[in-house]
């Protein structure tokens, strides 16, 4: 059985991602030229390497059309419902960190908290005549931590697939739910992170779709401890 494993062809984690493979001593070559999107282990001829973006080596895991993936946990959250039925986290890189946050306008100088907000959220119909908007491309991971972990029923998510931290200064949403690592966005839009309002650490993890004749394949076992022993 040929073992496929998807790592990122462009973005963040791509160097990196190949880093790793390299020093656990599964050298990744390109297929044909450098631009090319298959790729495979030097020496091996049962892995196939596919290079794809960041969320579609999520989408590939949670459909089984890979074995393994490297991805953020973020998007492995936020694309899979179910996720830990669907995919094994099998070990956690120690890149591509980065925290999911709720942030909302430094001027709320009275909303620090995940409850404040649920106060805010809670008046917001009656003082502006509508639901609080959070921009963000996260919908699953928003509507869990407000939804579910913090009882806040009361918004409405605006999709935002880029500059999310420009919408409440354009007027297009109230507060964000987004990425950060330093910081620096955050600030240079006037945003602050509230007190227990990081939703997920983030980082790059190799991941295994659950897939039927993984358990006693050698191949499978010894890409996992492969790569556990390169960390
Ligand atoms: N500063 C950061 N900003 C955004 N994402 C970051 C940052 N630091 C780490 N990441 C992580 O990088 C991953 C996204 O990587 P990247 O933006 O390179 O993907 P991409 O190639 O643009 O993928 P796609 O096009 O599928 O979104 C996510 O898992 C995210 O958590
Ligand atoms: O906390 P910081 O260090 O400021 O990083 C966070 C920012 O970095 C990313 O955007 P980026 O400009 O990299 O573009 P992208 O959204 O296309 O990845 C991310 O979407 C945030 O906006």
């Amino acid at each position: 059985m040929t073992i496929t494993i998807a790592l990122p062809s462009k973005g963040r984690m791509k160097e990196e991602a190949a880093a790793i493979f390299e020093r656990a001593g599964l050298p990744i070559a390109a297929v044909g030229s450098d631009r090319s999107y298959r790729g495979r282990v030097e020496g091996t001829d049962d892995i196939e390497i596919a290079f794809l973006s960041a969320s579609e080596i999520a989408r590939e895991l949670g459909s089984g059309s890979v074995d393994f993936g490297v991805t953020g946990e973020d998007l492995i959250r936020e694309e899979l419902a179910d996720f830990e039925n669907r995919v094994e986290i099998v070990a956690r890189l120690g890149f591509g960190r980065a925290d999911v946050v709720v942030a909302v306008p430094e001027i709320w100088l009275d909303v620090d908290t995940m409850a404040d907000l649920g106060d805010v959220a809670a008046d917001f119909r009656s003082r502006h005549g509508r639901r609080l908007q959070i921009a963000t491309k996260y919908w699953r991971l928003t509507q869990q931590h407000f939804s579910g972990s913090h009882g806040i029923q009361l918004y409405r998510i605006v999709e935002s697939l880029g500059a999310t931290e420009g919408a409440p200064a354009a007027g297009q949403a109230d507060i964000i739910v987004d990425i950060t690592s330093t910081g620096s966005t955050l600030k240079a839009n006037h945003l602050k992170i509230l007190s227990d309002g990081v939703i997920l650490k983030s980082q790059a993890c190799l991941v295994r779709a659950r897939k039927p004749g993984h358990e006693d394949n050698p191949r499978v076992t010894g890409i996992v401890d492969a790569i556990r022993a390169a960390l």
